[in-house]
């Protein structure tokens, strides 16, 4: 069983993640989880925080001489906003001068709709949201993404298998369908500024981006993940909450501004006639293989080996320039929520967020289903389970 958790404040000194259950051997370094980080920086749509703050990664146990030694994986990254926000976030006791000073005079009465803001002022007993926002905040997704960075080389490294993202919905604009990129397209998407695949796409987002925030407004969209080279029978059809599919979404809907998850063409199917929506399945002197993929890779809640497909909707960034109507908390009294920055679209840092989640449910139903205490080991049993269903005539076409 893989385990993680994250701890940490937007504005703190740092975010702090733990990851247990990883086996040892994966081969991991400070460089690499510093390049996850650095691909949910990039994106078009960002705010100006981006620009000036840096993340600096620290493994802190579990990782030696570029190795997980088997035992809890503890990754530190450093916000270099910081020293800007040590009063105000303190963790120890401030004076009462030095904090009507700097930070009394700044409460943040006016939550903002859609952001954490008002129902975590509720919930926490706080008369402000300050508390609230700084761990409802996506800052969190980095310490997500440094996780993820260590379960995704252990896919790769352990079972071969890869893991992408891309932006097929921003705002209005809509990449083609039934486009489905391959790994070697990473480095390209990637290199796009909206992290859209297709080339004429991309540019009419960049141009729906500079509309809003020009427009003082924000905007959301969808992200599809696309995972190659699982097996068939990760997750399981015997109970709702081993379902692979089910995992996926929770892992989804868990991040920040996600409000929709789709699995393969979901939404569309429901709308489409049975025989037209199911993948036919064939067979060959090659193997078994289904002749489309609309299932998304998944069937009774396992993964069936053919191309996994997630997708993600998330919905505009909450902090809008063009503020919305809100209340002064406390005076009762209408007022703007507010606003000092934030990104006008994070659409394409959260296909890479999403990503990491989905490496980090993937490694777990992994390891559930082949076990190992190393990756050599791991390794062998996902063989010998591959042998197996090819022994009994059933491998698929694909491996
Ligand atoms: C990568 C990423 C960046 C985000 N940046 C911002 C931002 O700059 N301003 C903002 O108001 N919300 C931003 N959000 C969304 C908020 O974190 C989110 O809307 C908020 O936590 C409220 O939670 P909910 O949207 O799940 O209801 C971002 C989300 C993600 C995934
Ligand atoms: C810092 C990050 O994202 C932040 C997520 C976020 C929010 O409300 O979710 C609000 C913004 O922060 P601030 O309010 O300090 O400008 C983003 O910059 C990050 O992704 O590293």
């Amino acid at each position: 069983m893989l385990r993680w958790l994250t701890a940490g404040e937007s504005h703190g000194p740092a975010l702090v993640a733990v990851l247990e259950g990883m086996p040892a051997h994966v081969q991991v370094t400070t460089d690499d989880v510093a390049a996850a980080l650095a691909r949910r920086r990039l994106g078009f749509g960002r705010g100006a925080r981006m620009k000036f703050e840096a993340d600096a990664v620290r493994l802190l146990g579990g990782v030696r001489h570029g190795e997980t030694q088997g035992g809890p994986v503890a990754i530190e990254v450093g916000n270099t906003e910081w020293p800007k926000w040590e009063t105000v976030m303190s963790a120890d006791p401030v004076e009462a001068a030095v904090l009507d000073a700097q930070a009394r005079n700044a409460k943040l009465t006016r939550p903002r709709p859609g952001h954490a803001d008002l129902v975590g002022m509720q919930k926490y007993d706080f008369d402000e949201a300050r508390p609230v926002l700084e761990r409802a905040s996506a800052r969190e997704t980095a310490a997500r993404v440094a996780l993820g960075c260590v379960a995704r080389r252990f896919l790769e490294q352990a079972y071969g298998v890869q893991i992408l993202s891309h932006v097929v919905e921003l705002g209005s604009v809509k990449a083609p369908a039934g486009v489905v990129p391959a790994p070697e397209d990473l480095a390209a998407i990637d290199a796009d500024p909206v992290r859209c695949y297709d080339r004429d796409t991309a540019a009419a987002m960049v141009a729906e981006v500079e509309s809003a925030q020009k427009d003082g407004d924000t905007l959301g969209g969808v992200v599809e993940v696309v995972v190659w080279g699982l097996p068939p029978g990760l997750g399981s059809h015997v109970h709702g909450d081993r379902r692979l599919d089910a995992r996926l979404a929770g892992a989804m809907m868990g991040i920040q501004a996600i409000k929709g998850v789709e699995i393969g063409d979901g939404f569309e199917l429901a709308r489409t006639r049975g025989s037209l929506a199911h993948d036919e399945i064939t067979s060959s002197g090659e193997g078994i293989a289904r002749v489309s993929g609309r299932s998304g890779g998944t069937e009774g809640g396992m993964s069936t080996g053919e191309v996994l497909r997630v997708r993600a909707a998330m919905k505009p960034i909450a902090t809008i320039p063009r503020a919305l109507r809100t209340i002064d908390t406390s005076t009762g009294e209408a007022a703007v929520a507010h606003h000092q920055r934030s990104d006008v679209c994070a659409v394409p840092a959260a296909g890479v967020v999403a990503e990491a989640m989905a490496a980090l449910v993937l490694a777990d139903a992994a390891i559930e289903k082949f076990g190992g205490d190393s990756v050599a080991e791991t390794r062998r049993n996902w063989r010998s389970y591959l042998d197996d269903v090819a022994a009994r005539g059933l491998a698929l076409a694909s491996r």
